[in-house]
């Protein structure tokens, strides 16, 4: 079980033209590192995602209502957004078996089949629910704050179909809400109504929490090894300890991306598993890493890098050209995986045919990785920075490992840009000017300032 972190295609001397950080550059940065790390490990206040990966007592709740949930329901519905549904999306892509809520139950081995409301399109959420036997279905009201509106109208139409379903009463016990432990109307109503309710630790931010029961509760119901999950989260947290950048792994992946933005002007940081079930770890870093590190500083001056999701070798085929021969503003991080388990075998036909003949008596899991050398190489030789995570498997240690990599990175990362990390101010204002739209009380400061906006105007309109 390895974790580990090549990026001699980021470093001066690999890459053509004088392009890379340099040896000085990396010895300085290990100096800013070491205050970064000082500085993070000071914020003990925002750093509750620390200490999920050894939380018992968590652990056990999820266990709790996972085993509850197996057996007497078919389908879990979880209703969140952003940091509240990307972290179980990710893990159920990683880590079940392929088209998983297609798949029979003995397929799944008992599991029930996940879905994951993440917005508020009404035309998925009424397909969704259409297809759903209510009576058979555990719903999983996702949100650390408890009061995220998009969560909160997905639950206020769910749980009316649930009562209408299974009537008022029983509707009570379908539900499960995962959420702050004292603050916001989820709490609130899981009070009045005693409905089962599993605690984000108040120091773990969203975008923070998938080893908290966000991620873990449906990770158990789904039968994934959320002992493993923690184990790698909790590897990587000792690996962390130390504030020699040469030895943390998740400090020098924030030290050469803050580099590369800063000193080489590659502000565009993209993640590029090559592997399916990858597809939505990359999504979920997304989130974490633009939300956040995109600050303005206290001079005015804004920051943060733009992480953008790919997937190899689908993109080769989309985005490389960009990343090939676009503006030199990106860095690439593969994540390639060394032991897969289905390799796939390629049948030796039309061996007659020398540009088809070649591929016969190859496997799929050799091609995919080849192919992820030679993009790492190709970009490398045209001094396109980028660096490959390997994995030895996709399972559960590995996801926990490379999931606690980026946000511990993120920490980082904030320190580094002098920004804070665990905040959004950015999103406040667009979510006022909306309460304002909607009539909610409190929002007339908001309405005062949207009135105010430029109306469209005709001559700029088509
Ligand atoms: O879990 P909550 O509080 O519903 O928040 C959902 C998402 O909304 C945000 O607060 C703002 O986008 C994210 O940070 C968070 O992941």
């Amino acid at each position: 079980m390895t974790l580990t972190l090549d990026f001699t295609n980021m470093m001066a001397g690999a890459l053509p033209n004088g392009a890379g950080i340099t040896e000085a550059q990396w010895r300085e940065a290990a100096e800013a590192f070491r205050l970064a790390h000082r500085q993070v490990m000071g914020q003990q206040a925002q750093l509750g995602f620390l200490h999920l990966p050894t939380n018992e007592e968590l652990l056990r709740a999820s266990v709790a209502v996972a085993q509850d949930t197996r057996g007497r329901f078919d389908d879990v519905l979880l209703l969140g957004i952003g940091g509240s549904a990307l972290g179980p999306i990710a893990l159920r892509t990683a880590l079940c078996a392929p088209q998983w809520n297609a798949l029979t139950l003995e397929q799944r081995s008992g599991n029930p089949r996940l879905h994951v409301l993440d917005n508020v399109d009404p035309a998925t959420i009424a397909a969704t629910l259409a297809r759903l036997d209510l009576s058979r279905t555990r719903v999983l009201v996702v949100s650390k704050s408890g009061g995220t509106v998009e969560t909160m109208a997905q639950y206020l139409i769910v749980r009316e179909a649930l009562a209408q379903a299974v009537g008022e009463e029983q509707a009570r016990a379908h539900l499960v809400f995962v959420t702050d432990p004292e603050v916001g109307s989820l709490r609130r109503i899981a009070r009045a109504e005693g409905i089962t309710t599993l605690d984000i630790p108040a120091n773990v931010g969203g975008r923070f929490s998938v080893f908290s029961p966000v991620g873990v509760l449906p990770a158990a119901i789904m039968g994934i090894d959320v002992r493993a999950l923690l184990g790698g989260a909790a590897h990587v947290t000792l690996l962390a300890e130390g504030e020699d950048v040469a030895r943390n792994l998740p400090g020098a992946f924030a030290v050469l991306q803050w580099l590369s933005d800063t000193q080489h002007g590659r502000r565009i940081q993209v993640l590029m598993p090559y592997a399916d079930p990858l597809r939505d770890l990359a999504l979920w870093f997304v989130q974490l890493w633009a939300e956040s590190l995109g600050k303005i500083l206290p001079d005015g001056t804004s920051v943060g890098p733009t992480p953008l999701p790919a997937l190899g070798a689908t993109d080769q085929h989309s985005q490389v050209q960009l990343f090939m021969e676009g503006p030199q503003d990106k860095t690439v991080t593969f994540i390639a995986v060394r032991g897969r388990t289905d390799e796939g075998r390629i049948p030796a036909r039309h061996a007659d045919i020398p540009e088809l003949g070649y591929l016969g008596g190859h496997t799929l899991g050799e091609l995919i990785d080849i192919e992820q050398r030679a993009t790492a190489g190709a970009l490398a030789a045209r001094g396109r920075f980028n660096a490959t995570l390997h994995i030895d498997a996709i399972d559960a240690w590995h996801l926990g490992a490379l999931m606690q990599t980026f946000e511990l990175a993120t920490a980082y990362a904030g320190a580094l840009y002098g920004v804070d990390a665990f905040n959004q101010p950015g999103v406040e204002l667009g979510k006022q000017f909306a309460y304002a739209m909607l009539g909610r009380a409190g929002s007339d400061a908001a309405r005062t300032e949207w009135d105010a906006l430029p109306k469209p105007d005709p001559r700029w309109r088509l």
